[in-house]
């Protein structure tokens, strides 16, 4: 039977192309898909090191490059290039199949040969090993892949920099093994994430007796080669080719995405841009695919923490499922939109009477402290009040004098919390006698209500009386707070593929810090954790990566989170940083580097601006359009998304990305903001915390950058950039 595979190279190459050209390449392609491969000019190469691979005239300067099998009928789309590179290219690489995974590779043997050659002269003078045989015995290396002709090249790898440059001639699955070990992972972690779960394909693999193996080896090549069904995949997939996450998912995405079953909740870490939320779509999808027929639409439940990120996650599960029948078993909605949902129902249709004021809410713990002649300052209440009660669904004295304080930096003997509940019923009691809700409030309330009817209707299952949902897929799971995960939690039966989450604590920037544990959501055994980078470039990453030096951010479950074997492919320019003497000064550099961008071809809607205070990103945005070039206030109410440059507060940016971002006004007594900062003298660990969200808030603006990333303040530097820019004085400072 005829198998067509699609790499991933062809794909990129095949965005990159003018429209017309795309258009041949269609119709050049369409073909190969249709049953028989009649009618197809696939030409042979006179000197060639593997005579399987072939080229396809697309159009006078247009070629495509296919592997074609010997015996029988399986084909694999490797390159779309001009004329004389894809000649170049198809006469100097050769197929072949890792040992470990049985997948298949391509390599350039000319530029292997020559990269020996080059490195030999390197080594001579350079004692210095990357891949010791004491370190990593070539046992151990041959298990990961890793074969004999490569081997004796990587011993003379002095170090990293060198094992990049080999980035493009290395086979890619031997790369990506040999790289994971150089960040640091454990071979038996590689094992894990990549060689097994590449070989977990092979189970899917058809039977290819009569093609040399060749569609064998590409079903065992996820990530980087798909197969294609028929003429309408291949179109399908053609027709939005820069979505390759669609398609290309990583083994170790592939791996946690679609997964069988987990017996209980399962989460999915990683650093920023490793494919979480690419992740959590993904499994959304393999849910939605598996239930049952009679299941009903909206039986599963894909979230996250705000309105915008919801949005995009619609938009995201909207290219990738095209089944509307699939599509429509999943319901996108924001936590806090589904609590008030819920209920508003429950109180029979009502709308909820919010305060979400922060202003209002500490005025009214200043009035009670003033009342009740109390000692505690208004955040302290307020802090206490959500992080301990609210956190915990404490409605009593008795039980707040019991309580667990955990995150909470300062002791309160049973007198001084007796007081203090006296102020937290008297602000309830408030509450209750406006008809008002906090929206954490609503979460708690929502959270009882479901429990309430799952206990009445005696017991757990789906649907009506029941939990509303089968299974619950949550992004962005670092920022909710404990209310919201009772509401979650209550939102799906325990069992089998319950819950979902995907989460990064390094980009915890609410100060949610939440222990899983503690509200019935064990995932110990079902973690897993990505690596690779698929968003930035080394350069950004490894330069916001030494602004959390120091930092180690637990890991929700009792354990520290670590960067450890987090990479990324992609190359680029280093950060630019700079200091202005004043505002002026800095507005006006980030106008000419936002014009510098667009002139050298970048559209304005992929540069995003970044700023702690909205008020200086309106200030930005008015000085970007007093220049010309036009600008969008993410948030601002505008009917959007509108034209032009995006500038948001560091907030609006979590879940976004752009190919350029500036990051304004990072100095000293804005980042960290003072008000969001509580003070040591109220609570230290909170004051610790604050400033750790803070760090985090910078962390995610600066990691939404993916070729080019420009950060700036006016006076001093904020103490954050110190460990990238050092204590300067005397602006301007240009660091490229
Ligand atoms: N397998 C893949 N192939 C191609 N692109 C991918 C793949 N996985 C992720 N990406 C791309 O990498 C970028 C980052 O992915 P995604 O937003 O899912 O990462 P994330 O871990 O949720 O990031 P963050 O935590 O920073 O929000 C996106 O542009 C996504 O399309």
């Amino acid at each position: 039977m005829a198998t067509l595979g699609m790499h991933r190279d062809f794909l990129l190459e095949f965005a990159a192309l003018e429209k017309p050209v795309q258009k041949r390449v269609h119709e050049a392609f369409e073909k190969f898909a249709s049953a028989t491969h009649s009618g197809l000019h696939l030409e042979k190469l006179t000197h060639q090191r593997d005579p399987r691979l072939r080229t396809i005239r697309i159009n006078n300067f247009w070629r495509g490059v296919v592997l074609k099998s010997e015996r029988g009928d399986s084909f694999l789309l490797l390159k779309v290039l001009p004329h004389d590179k894809a000649n170049a290219w198809a006469s100097k690489h050769r197929a072949s199949v890792n040992e470990a995974t049985q997948g298949i590779e391509i390599r350039n043997d000319v530029a292997l040969e020559r990269a020996t050659a080059s490195l030999r002269a390197v080594a001579a003078d350079e004692p210095s090993r990357l891949f010791t045989v004491a370190s990593y015995p070539d046992k151990i290396l041959r298990s990961l892949g890793v074969d004999t002709e490569i081997l004796p090249i990587i011993r003379l790898i002095p170090d990293e920099r060198h094992l990049e440059a080999l980035h493009k001639v290395l086979p890619e699955q031997q790369y990506d093994v040999l790289l994971g070990l150089a960040t640091g992972m454990e071979p038996e972690e590689i094992d894990r994430e990549l060689v097994q779960a590449y070989a977990q394909t092979a189970a899917e693999t058809p039977d290819t007796s009569d093609d040399d193996g060749l569609a064998g080896a590409m079903a065992r090549s996820r990530g980087r080669v798909t197969l294609v069904s028929g003429p309408d995949e291949l179109m399908e997939i053609l027709r939005r080719p820069f979505d390759a996450w669609r398609i290309f998912l990583h083994p170790s995405q592939h791996r946690v995405a679609y997964r069988g079953s987990y017996a209980g909740p399962a989460r999915v870490s990683g650093g920023p841009g490793t494919g979480k939320t690419v992740v959590a779509l993904h499994r959304a999808y393999h849910l939605a695919r598996r239930l049952p027929a009679d299941a009903p639409n909206g039986s599963i439940l894909l979230t996250t923490y705000t309105k915008d990120l919801a949005a995009e996650l619609e938009r995201c599960l909207e290219l990738l499922v095209t089944d509307r029948t699939v599509r429509a078993k999943v319901r996108v909605v924001h936590v806090d939109a589904l609590a008030n949902q819920t209920l508003r129902t429950a109180n029979g249709g009502k709308p909820l009477k919010l305060l979400v004021d922060q202003r209002e809410i500490t005025a009214r713990w200043t009035r009670i402290i003033d009342r009740l002649g109390l000692d505690f300052t208004d955040v302290f209440l307020d802090q206490e009040w959500r992080q301990v009660v609210l956190a915990q669904a404490i409605r009593t004295p008795e039980a707040y004098l019991k309580a667990v304080r955990a995150g909470r930096g300062t002791r309160l003997a049973p007198l001084k919390r007796a007081r203090l509940w006296r102020a937290v019923a008297e602000f309830e009691k408030q509450l209750t006698e406006n008809g008002e809700f906090t929206f954490l409030q609503v979460c708690s309330e929502a959270a009882r209500v479901l429990d309430e009817r799952a206990g009445e209707s005696g017991g757990e299952g789906t649907g009506a009386g029941g939990r509303p949902f089968r299974h619950v897929v949550v992004d962005e799971a670092q920022d909710l707070h404990p209310a919201q995960w009772r509401f979650l939690r209550a939102l799906v039966p325990p069992g089998p593929d319950d819950l979902f989450l995907a989460g990064d604590t390094h980009q915890r920037i609410y100060g949610n810090k939440v222990s899983l544990r503690s509200i019935g959501v064990q995932v110990v055994g079902r973690s897993y954790r990505l690596r690779i980078n698929y968003r930035t470039t080394r350069e950004i990453l490894a330069w916001a990566a030494s602004l959390l030096t120091g930092e180690e951010p637990d890991d929700m479950d009792g354990g520290d989170e670590t960067l450890s074997g987090y990479r990324s492919t992609l190359r680029g320019a280093r950060p630019e940083t700079l200091g202005c003497d004043g505002r002026t000064e800095e507005i006006g550099a980030l106008v000419t580097r936002a014009g510098e961008w667009i002139s050298a071809g970048v559209e304005p809607e992929d540069i995003g601006v970044a700023v702690r205070y909205a008020q200086f990103g309106r200030e930005l945005a008015g000085a970007l359009e007093r220049d010309g070039i036009a600008a969008y206030v993410l948030g601002s109410g505008a009917p959007g998304p509108g034209p032009g440059v995006r500038v948001g507060t560091m907030h609006r940016m979590k879940g976004l990305e752009f190919r350029c971002v500036a990051v304004a006004g990072v100095s000293d007594g804005t980042v960290p903001m003072p008000a969001a900062i509580t003070p040591a003298a109220v609570d230290a660990q909170r004051h610790q915390e604050d400033l750790e969200s803070e760090l985090s808030l910078l962390f995610v603006a600066c990691t939404r950058a993916r070729e080019a990333l420009h950060v700036s303040w006016h006076g001093e530097p904020s103490r954050f950039l110190l460990p990238a820019v050092g204590p300067r004085r005397g602006h301007p400072v240009m660091n490229a």
